[in-house]
């Protein structure tokens, strides 16, 4: 896996609640890789969490930040980067991804996707009327971007292990598929 890699940074996208965060962690670590979490590179460099920076920047400043920290980010190599669930739908974030990375979108249906967001009260674009709507409306808009990532694992409601295994195997197979095409051309 990381001769396949050659120091491509792995990157993982999708909705909020997919596991992103913490299966990234898991993979990492299983890895040998740095983790990265682009949120949690944002509230740092703004000094200010997610939901304060929505609040008193507003979406657009969060989301021009958001894509200079990945640019940031992706100049290393050797890393799993968890984006945050917009991150991809952005154009130019997600021409980035495609052209330096290896990305992996974790996909989730709704029911387990709203299960887990609505536990915490951390992710400002639920904070409407109707949060159910809100995160299907999301879904309906976002799933055929995520579907340009390289690799898509779908993400059962099992342990965060399972799916970082279910993961290394998917990427694994998808890289060697391509270097098998590369070789045939050659
Ligand atoms: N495989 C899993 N099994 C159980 N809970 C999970 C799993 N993956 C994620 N979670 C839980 O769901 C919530 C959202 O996960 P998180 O990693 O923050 O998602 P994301 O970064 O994609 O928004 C967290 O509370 C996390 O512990
Ligand atoms: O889907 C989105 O647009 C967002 C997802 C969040 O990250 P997670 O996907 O890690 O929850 C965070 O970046 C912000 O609240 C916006
Ligand atoms: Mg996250």
């Amino acid at each position: 896996m990381a001769r396949l890699l050659n120091g491509r940074p792995l990157v993982l996208v999708g909705m909020m609640g997919a596991g992103k965060t913490t299966v990234g962690r898991r993979l990492a670590a299983r890895l040998g890789r740095q983790f990265l979490d682009s949120d949690e590179e944002i509230e740092k460099a703004a000094q200010m969490t997610i939901p304060e920076m929505f609040e008193e920047l507003g979406e657009a400043e969060f989301r021009s930040g958001e894509t200079r920290v990945i640019a940031r980010i992706l100049k290393d190599e050797d890393i799993v980067l968890a984006t945050g669930g917009g991150a991809f739908v952005n154009e130019e974030t997600r021409a980035l991804i495609k052209s330096v990375a290896v990305s992996v979108w974790i996909k989730a249906d709704f029911e387990l996707l709203f299960s887990r967001v609505s536990r915490r009260s951390n992710r400002p674009l639920l904070k409407t009327a109707n949060p159910r709507q809100t995160l299907k409306d999301l879904i309906e808009v976002r799933y055929p971007i995520y579907g340009q990532a390289d690799v898509t694992v779908v993400s059962r409601d099992v342990p965060h292990d399972t799916v970082a295994s279910d993961l290394i195997e998917a990427v694994a197979a998808h890289l060697s598929s391509q270097s098998q095409a590369s070789a045939d051309v050659r």
